[in-house]
This record gives structure tokens, C-alpha cells and sequence, in this order.
């Protein structure tokens, strides 16, 4: 089945084309990399995909919901995005039994799963503390359980590894592949390239609006006239890059 499916999917605001004819098929159960340069349309994306803005024309579709039924993706999605919504006079342990309850979880696989995701975040000690108190890190890792709580289809992450520690990011990063491997399609979209070249099954770079790359991070770091590697870092570079000079290497090899 295909996780994400979208079909000349365009977002407008106003003079800005924040979203250019967008053409994904993404099959469930892999965890699909999303980069641009700051302003290319991720976010806008991501938005579209989890019905949170409707597009200005196009299609797409969530596990086959159209993302024009917002109420339809509810249970199916997840997502992170770029500033959570915590409720600052909540602990984590009520903010979380709060998502449950509104997602109608049954309350006792819940309650141990909320227990083993703030276990593996190390952020059991810190449940009972009040989100206002929080660090960056701690929010995000609150986020983090807030988004897959409910075991959706597909995830959409923003920048989920921000203001992680390394042993944090590394759980996350883990985490995320463990997700794959049940079956969950991840939406992942970071400027951390490692992160994507470590996780990501395919990855996909926007750039005003428009795909201009879409492959396996090993393929689109071979060059194929050398036989040489070159990082995810130089690819993104040449792709993404208002340089003409740049843009003629690119296009040369
Ligand atoms: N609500 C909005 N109203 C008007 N313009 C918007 C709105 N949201 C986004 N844009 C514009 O759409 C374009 C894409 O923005 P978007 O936030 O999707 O980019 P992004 O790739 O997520 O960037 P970043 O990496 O900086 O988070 C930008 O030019 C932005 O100014």
C-alpha cells in the first residue's frame, strides 16, 4: 500500500508558490527523508499532508484518506511539528493522558505505554514536572511521545532530534527506525543531512516548492560518471544552490 501519495499538489499564498505541483508516492513502511533549503515548502508540506492547510489545487492522499478529510487522517497520522503544542501548566504525564483521552486510547495500554516511551526518552524522572519548567529537550521529547502515542500509520517529524542531547537524538533516531520496521511510514523532515543519511530509505530534496531530487541517500551520493562518493552535504549544495556556476557543475557532473 502507499503511505503518502500526492499528485500536483500546490500550495499559493498570495504572491509566494510555496508549493509547486508536488508529486510523491511513498510506500508504507519506509522512512522517506525530506529536505530543502529554509523556505522551500517543507513545513507547507507537511501542513497539506496532515490536513492542517487545504491545498490551492491538486491532490493527495494519507493511507488512502484524502488530505481534504481532516477528521478521516486523525487516527491514522502523527505529527511533530517545528513548535509543539504542550500545555505549559501541565506535567507530561497529563499532557499526555490528556492526548490519549482525546484520541479515546484505552487507558491501561496506554498508561504502559506512555510509561515505556518516557522510559526510553529518559524523561520518567521529569513526568511529574511541569512542562512551563521544561527545558527544549525535555518539550521535544514530550512531543516526540505526543505524536507517535496513538501508533498512527504515518508519522510526519519536523526536526525531531532539536535541542536533543546526543544520547537523546540517538534514542530518537532509533526509535525512528524501529518505527519503519513495524510498518509505520516516516515523514522526516531535518537539516541534520547525518540524521537523514542514517535513517532515511529514500530521500527527497524541495527546492522553491518543486522535488528536484528523489532517490536512495547511497544513489544520490554516487556519482555515477567517477564511480567517487560524495556526501549527502555536496548533493544538497548542488541541487539547492542559486550559484549558476554551481548549477552548471551540477548539471555537467
Ligand atoms: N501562512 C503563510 N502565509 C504566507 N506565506 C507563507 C505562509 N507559510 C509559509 N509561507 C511561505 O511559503 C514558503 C515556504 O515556507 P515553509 O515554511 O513551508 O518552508 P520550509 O521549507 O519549512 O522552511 P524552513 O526550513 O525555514 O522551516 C516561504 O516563502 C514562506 O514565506
Amino acid at each position: 500500500m502507499v503511505g503518502i501519495e500526492t499528485n500536483e499538489l500546490t500550495k499559493r499564498y498570495s504572491e509566494t508558490l510555496a508549493v509547486d505541483r508536488l508529486d510523491l508516492s511513498i510506500p508504507e513502511g519506509i522512512v522517506y527523508g525530506f529536505l530543502g533549503p529554509n523556505g522551500a515548502g517543507k513545513t507547507t508540506t507537511m501542513r497539506l499532508l496532515t490536513g492542517l492547510t487545504q491545498p490551492t489545487s491538486g491532490t493527495g492522499s494519507v493511507t488512502d484518506v484524502p488530505i481534504t478529510d481532516r477528521d478521516g487522517l486523525r487516527s491514522h497520522i502523527g505529527y511533530l511539528p517545528e513548535e509543539p503544542p504542550l500545555y505549559e501548566h501541565a506535567t507530561a504525564y497529563e499532557q499526555l493522558e490528556y492526548v490519549a483521552g482525546l484520541r479515546d486510547l484505552p487507558a491501561e495500554t496506554t498508561r504502559e505505554r506512555i510509561d515505556t516511551l518516557l522510559d526510553e526518552l529518559d524523561l520518567t524522572a521529569d513526568a511529574g514536572t511541569r512542562i512551563a519548567d521544561y527545558s527544549k529537550g525535555m518539550r521535544q521529547k514530550t512531543a516526540y511521545i505526543q505524536a507517535v502515542l496513538h501508533e498512527p500509520d504515518v508519522v510526519f517529524l519536523d526536526e525531531p532530534t532539536s535541542g536533543l542531547d546526543p544520547r537523546a537524538a540517538r534514542t530518537i533516531r532509533e526509535l525512528i527506525t524501529d518505527l519503519a520496521d513495524s510498518g509505520t511510514t516516516v515523514f522526516l523532515s531535518t537539516h541534520i543531512l547525518p540524521v537523514v543519511e542514517e535513517v532515511a530509505d529514500t530521500v527527497g530534496i524541495l527546492y522553491d516548492g518543486q522535488l528536484v531530487a528523489e532517490d536512495a541517500p547511497e544513489t544520490l551520493t554516487q556519482r555515477a560518471e567517477t564511480g567517487e562518493t560524495q556526501t549527502l552535504e555536496d548533493v544538497f549544495l548542488e541541487l539547492t544552490s542559486t550559484d549558476p556556476a554551481a548549477d552548471e557543475r551540477a548539471t555537467d557532473g
